[in-house]
C-alpha cells in the first residue's frame, strides 16, 4: 500500500487531503510534516494514530513514506520538494510560488534520480480547463487581462493559477504591442505584468478561489471563468495524482499533463 507522507497536514488543504486519504483504501499516511504543532496527538488532526508527526525535514527518518504530499506554503515548498527527491520520494505538490527557476532545478534533480511526480498550481479540474480554453482564446484574443480572486490568508500573489494561465497565454499570442504613453496616478493601478499580460490579485473575505481571463476585441469581449466554492474541489486531481504517481516517469508540471 503506498504510503504517503502529508507537509503541511494542518493546514486548510491538508484537511482536505486527511480526509480523501482516509477514504482511500489503497492509500495511507504514514507521517507528517508542520513547523510547528499545536497537538502531538495525530488523532487530533485526523490522522490514524500511528502517523509520525515531524517539525523539520532533518527529523525525518529514511522511508517515512513513498509519496510526499505538499500543501504548505510559498516559503517552504522548494526546500521540501528538493528534500523528498534528494529521498527518494514521490512529490505530489500543490503549493505555490516556485519561480521558473526552481521548477526547472526541481525536474532536473528528478530526472537525475529517476523519480516522477507533480507539480499542480491548480487541482481543480474548472481551472484546469479554463486555463486551457484561455489558451485556445488566446490566438484570435492577444488582448487579454487576468483577475483572480482569492480568500483572505492567501500568502502569495498573484495566484499560482493566474501566473499559470498567463504563462499559457504568454506562448500562444501574437507579439502584442499595449499603450506606452499611460500613467499609474496610484501606483500598482494596472496589476502586475507577465509579458505584458496584466494580472490583478483580489483578497476578500468569503471567497475561496475564483478567476476571470477576460479578452478584448473589437467591439466584442469574452470572459472566461471559474469558481471554487469549496476546496473538495481539488480533491479529485489529487486523488487522480496519487493514483498515476507511480507510474510518473519525470516531475511534470500542471495537472493537464498526466491526465
Ligand atoms: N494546487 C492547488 O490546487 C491548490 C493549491 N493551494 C496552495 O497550497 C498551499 C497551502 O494552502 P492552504 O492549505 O490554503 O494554506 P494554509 O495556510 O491553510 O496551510 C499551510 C500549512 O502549512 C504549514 N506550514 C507552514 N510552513 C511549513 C513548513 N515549513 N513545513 C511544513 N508545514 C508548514 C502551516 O502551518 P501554520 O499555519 O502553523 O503556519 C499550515 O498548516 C498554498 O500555497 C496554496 O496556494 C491551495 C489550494 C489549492
Ligand atoms: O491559496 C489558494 O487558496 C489557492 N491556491 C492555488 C493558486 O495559487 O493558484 C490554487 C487555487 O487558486 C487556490
Amino acid at each position: 500500500m503506498p504510503r504517503i507522507l502529508l507537509a503541511g497536514f494542518a493546514g486548510s488543504m491538508g484537511q482536505q487531503v486527511v480526509k480523501l486519504v482516509a477514504s482511500l483504501p489503497d492509500f495511507e499516511i504514514t507521517a507528517g510534516l508542520a513547523h510547528r504543532l499545536k497537538s502531538s496527538d495525530p488523532a487530533d488532526y485526523g490522522l490514524p494514530a500511528s502517523a509520525k508527526l515531524y517539525t523539520s525535514l532533518d527529523e525525518i527518518p529514511a522511508d517515512a513514506a513513498d509519496i510526499w504530499v505538499d500543501f504548505t506554503v510559498p516559503a517552504s515548498v522548494y526546500q521540501n520538494v528538493r528534500y523528498a527527491l534528494e529521498n527518494g520520494y514521490r512529490p505530489i505538490v500543490g503549493t505555490t510560488g516556485l519561480t521558473d527557476q526552481q521548477e526547472a532545478e526541481l525536474k532536473q534533480l528528478a530526472k537525475e534520480k529517476g523519480i516522477g511526480g507533480l507539480i499542480a498550481p491548480n487541482f481543480g479540474m474548472s481551472a484546469v480547463l479554463l486555463m486551457k480554453f484561455a489558451q485556445e482564446a488566446a490566438k484570435y484574443f492577444p488582448d487579454v487581462e487576468i483577475i483572480e480572486m482569492h480568500h483572505e490568508d492567501k500568502k502569495d500573489a498573484p495566484s499560482g493559477t493566474a501566473l499559470a494561465t498567463a504563462k499559457l497565454i504568454a506562448e500562444v499570442r501574437e507579439p502584442h504591442q499595449t499603450a506606452a504613453d499611460t500613467t499609474e496616478s496610484l501606483p500598482g493601478a494596472r496589476g502586475g505584468d507577465y509579458q505584458g499580460i496584466k494580472l490583478h490579485a483580489v483578497r476578500l473575505p468569503g471567497y475561496v478561489a475564483h478567476e476571470q481571463v477576460l479578452f478584448g476585441g473589437k467591439g466584442e469581449a469574452l470572459t472566461i471563468r471559474q469558481d471554487s466554492f469549496d476546496r473538495s474541489s481539488f480533491m479529485s486531481g489529487v486523488k487522480v495524482a496519487l493514483e498515476k504517481a507511480a507510474d510518473l516517469n519525470q516531475l511534470y508540471v500542471g495537472l493537464e499533463n498526466i491526465l
